[in-house]
């Protein structure tokens, strides 16, 4: 039988009740042999608070308090089964440890393997849920599989090693039960816990789907699938039946929370079809992601990535020189800073950078800022989103950038990408424009059945 991997986000497996829904989802599918799970919804963020901000003892406590109570509320649910409320209790233990370790707020090691107990505590507790239900079902330590470089905080897999431990770990044990493993961590050479950033479920689960050549790869989160634009945005949000791969990595890489920006790179690589739906309305059926699809619009989709930072550097001796944008460039990488959008001109060159406070990648700091005014004069702009439409030839039909932009002319757009790809147009807006010029966006591209197909005839 051909295999499926199962993902649970964080507000799936936030209580008992939102736990039942998945396990059910589970037992219902018997190509499901692997699950991967978040850990439960608010967990993550108050681990994050512990390994990065300076507390007082007493804020730690209240921190470990939360999680505690998060925690226990599940176990009670499950009947607090002696042998898993010892586990629950040691890896409670070793959060209090790492909390209030002296070195933690400067040793990135003890920060992921803080961060890695809202997942190992999830999934405890889900693998006991699953074998009260009557399955057959282990709690798996992804830990000895997703074998990762040391970049903690954002490692990067090893494909290769992570499809050797999956062949001699998980493989042989699939027959026998359905292994229950966390997502979001992994380790190093060195057996170090690492993460792969926030949200990197998904991405686990894609890696593992990949490893073990599973036909499928189910993301069930709190939507109905993958919709036209962040249904919190506005409520005329449509549910996708189905997205090409393509288009699911872009809506991914510019700001579509509900999948994780690499969830899309081991699917296409085996050309594994991922599906997102609801697990609290799995009945309602989701979005399929696969290599073709029937129809390929030239809208799809509308995303946002918030708190960018737009960087502006200038200097008269980039006219007529070469070597300038190098050099750039070359300070933003040794900073680890990734660069989204470019625009140059002849003595200036502006680019942004993805900046959220709370995020585990590189910042922009005052260090990189002051490497840069040794070579030219800066200017750092905040308080801008990047807005971005998603969708296929956008760049060679005609009509689509007059469709676009008339839709938004009463708004300033600070910079934009149009052309480097057939599958996005993205523009920098000021935050506070954002919501409404998604809104007005999304009336003109996906609220007139007319208009849409009548620009798809272009193409
Ligand atoms: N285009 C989109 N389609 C669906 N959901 C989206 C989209 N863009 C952003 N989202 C947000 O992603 C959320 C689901 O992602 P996330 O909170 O990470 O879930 P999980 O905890 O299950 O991983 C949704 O509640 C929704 O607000
Ligand atoms: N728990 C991790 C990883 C994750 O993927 O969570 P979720 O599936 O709830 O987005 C985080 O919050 O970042």
């Amino acid at each position: 039988m051909s295999l499926n991997i199962a993902k649970f986000g964080g507000t799936s497996v936030a209580n008992i009740d939102a736990m039942r829904s998945c396990a059910k989802i589970v037992i219902g599918n018997p190509a499901t042999r692997m699950v991967v799970v978040s850990a439960a919804a608010g967990v993550t963020n108050h681990l994050v608070q512990l390994a990065n901000e300076e507390l007082t003892s007493e804020q730690v406590n209240e921190l470990i308090a939360k999680v505690e109570s998060i925690e226990f509320a599940i176990l009670v649910g499950l009947q607090s089964p002696p042998h898993v409320t010892v586990k629950l209790n040691e890896l409670l233990s070793i959060l209090r440890d790492l909390a209030f370790h002296e070195e933690l707020l400067h040793r990135p090691d003890l920060k992921d393997d803080l961060l890695s107990l809202g997942e190992r505590m999830s999934s405890l507790l889900f693998a006991e849920l699953l074998c009260q239900m009557g399955h057959s079902a282990e709690n798996f330590d992804a830990r000895k599989v997703i074998k990762t470089d040391n970049e903690f905080g954002q490692a990067e897999p090893d494909i290769a090693q992570i499809a050797l431990q999956a062949d001699k770990l998980v493989r042989p044990e699939l027959e026998r039960v359905v292994l229950v493993t966390q997502g979001f961590i992994g380790s190093d050479e060195q057996d170090n816990t690492t993460t792969l950033g926030r949200g990197g479920s998904d991405y686990t689960a894609a890696l593992l789907a990949e490893a073990l050549d599973a036909a499928t790869c189910e993301i069930w989160t709190d939507v109905i699938g993958v919709y036209t634009t962040d249904p919190r945005i506005t409520d005329k949000a449509k549910p996708l039946p189905e997205l090409s791969f393509e288009e699911a990595a872009e809506m991914a890489t510019f700001g579509a929370k509900v999948l994780h920006p690499a969830t899309m790179v081991p699917a296409v690589r085996k050309n594994i079809r991922v599906f997102v739906g609801s697990s609290r309305e799995p009945e309602k059926g989701g979005t399929w992601i696969a290599k073709d699809c029937k129809v390929e619009p030239h809208y799809r989709a509308l995303t946002r990535r918030k708190e960018q930072v737009l960087v502006t550097v200038k200097t008269p001796s980039m006219l007529y020189a070469s070597g300038f944008l190098q050099q750039v460039f070359e300070i933003l990488a040794r900073h680890h800073l990734s660069v989204d959008l470019v625009t140059t001109s002849e003595i200036a060159v502006s680019l942004t950078i993805d900046n959220p406070p709370n995020s585990v990648r590189a910042r922009l700091n005052r260090e990189t800022i002051e490497e840069l005014k040794e070579i030219s004069e800066v200017k750092v702009e905040e308080g801008y989103d990047l807005v971005t439409v998603v969708g296929n030839n956008m760049h060679s039909a005609a009509g689509v950038s007059s469709h676009i932009f008339a839709a938004i002319k009463d708004y300033n757009l600070r910079l934009i990408c149009y052309g480097a790809n057939p599958h996005n147009i993205s523009f920098l807006v000021r935050e506070s424009d954002s919501t409404e010029i998604i809104k007005l966006l999304h009336r003109e591209l996906f609220e007139q059945e007319p208009l849409q197909s009548h620009h798809a005839n272009h193409g």
